[in-house]
């Protein structure tokens, strides 16, 4: 069956808000996963607690200058003597540091030159300014170290944040594809859907117009023979109904007359039987209607009614033989529905329908436990 606008609706709303909202879990996903990338390339870089290249490089420059500062004080007293071999030493500490070692090259001549000093000024010999030029070279060395040190943290700051910045573009892109994909696919499984849909409806259409007959619009042998599955075990009532002398009403009046006939005729039997009967014709001028039949007596009383209504409706026959018009001769059987009963209750309310034929025609007969 065609879905109802209404379902179908109600179906792409549905579907609309789950891919929505899948998205929007993913955006969330990834906006909760990537946010410690920042707090960590700070924490990373700043490393709380700990030196980094660049601020080893600041301290041990500082001592030096600090060192120089103590030296340069006229007639230096022992105390300020000492605070600058202690400033030497700890910035030494601080400047031997593998890595400056390996990365520059002014570390070691700088580490000497310290050394050079250390001792000089352990012996108590030296010359003043001359220390504190000799310390220059070192704290030189020191300055181009921090300075490249920030450069490196910088890069690495600007490095880590740019890929990162990548990623997520990478993820919000790649999701958004992914949205993107999904309606396609829904999309493309609607119309698949939707043509499903047109087919069986089609396909039912094709199979409804072959269970109908054209000409009337009732239904057709084969839809007697589905009805009766159909209802299976519910007791029934079968009516044949057969014009008598249609033939000789053709003649009179031409096919085409004989067809509005057919089709009063159908009227005027759904009609006299209720709306719970339904009616068949069987081909040419014959018949059938399936009624609730719980008793004969039911069957007997629509026979009889049939017989009256076409009496009362007055469609003239000037052909009919020994009436003015239109009569019906109308046979009857009850039976429980069943592909095995179907048979014999046929048989049983074609045979009444024959006895009516041979007594006379415009008459009904029933056949009673069929
Ligand atoms: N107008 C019209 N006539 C049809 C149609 N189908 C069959 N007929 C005619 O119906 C007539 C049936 O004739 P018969 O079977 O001899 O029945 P009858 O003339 O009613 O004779 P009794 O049943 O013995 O009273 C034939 O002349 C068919 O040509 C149809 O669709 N339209």
């Amino acid at each position: 069956m065609r879905p109802r606008p209404l379902a179908r609706q109600h179906r792409y709303i549905t579907w609309l808000s789950l891919s929505l909202m899948s998205f929007l879990a993913l955006m969330v996903l990834i906006v909760y996963e990537s946010r410690w990338v920042y707090p960590e390339i700070q924490a990373y870089f700043s490393q709380t607690g700990n030196l980094t290249g660049q601020q080893l490089a600041t301290r041990s420059r500082a001592y030096l200058q600090d060192a120089q500062s103590e030296l340069l004080i006229d007639q230096p007293a022992q105390a300020a003597l000492d605070a600058a071999i202690i400033n030497i030493e700890l910035a030494y500490g601080l400047f031997d540091v593998h890595v400056y070692r390996r990365q520059y090259e002014c570390t070691e001549p700088g580490l000497v030159s310290l050394n050079r000093v250390l001792a000089g000024l352990a012996l108590r010999e030296f010359d003043r300014v001359a220390v504190v030029d000799e310390l220059f070279a070192p704290i030189q060395c020191l300055t181009h170290i921090e300075m490249h040190q920030l450069d490196q943290r910088g890069a690495a700051i600007n490095n880590f944040s740019e890929s990162t910045r990548q990623h997520n573009q990478v993820l919000t892109y790649s999701s958004l594809l992914i949205f993107v994909m999904g309606l396609v696919f829904w999309w493309l499984h609607e119309r698949q859907l939707r043509r499903t849909d047109r087919a069986t409806q089609d396909t039912f259409e094709w199979m409804q117009r072959a269970m109908r007959d054209p000409l009337t619009g009732v239904g057709n042998r084969s839809a007697l023979h589905q009805d009766v599955l159909a209802k299976q075990h519910q007791s029934l009532g079968l009516i044949l109904v057969d014009i008598d002398y249609f033939k000789q009403y053709n003649d009179a009046y031409g096919h085409p007359q004989g067809d509005t006939l057919l089709r009063q005729l159908a009227t005027l039997i759904g009609k006299t039987l209720n709306d719970e009967a339904q009616l068949y014709r069987l081909g040419g001028d014959e018949f059938a209607a399936l009624i609730f039949c719980p008793d004969t007596e039911t069957l007997k009383s629509y026979c009889r009614q049939l017989i009256e209504g076409v009496r009362k409706a007055n469609f003239a026959h000037p052909a009919h033989s020994d009436k003015k018009d239109v009569t019906l001769s109308v046979g009857g059987s009850c039976f429980v529905a069943d592909e095995a009963t179907f048979p014999y209750a046929y048989e049983a309310a074609d045979k009444a329908l024959y006895r009516v034929k041979t007594a006379g025609r415009d008459g009904w007969q029933v056949t009673e436990g069929a």
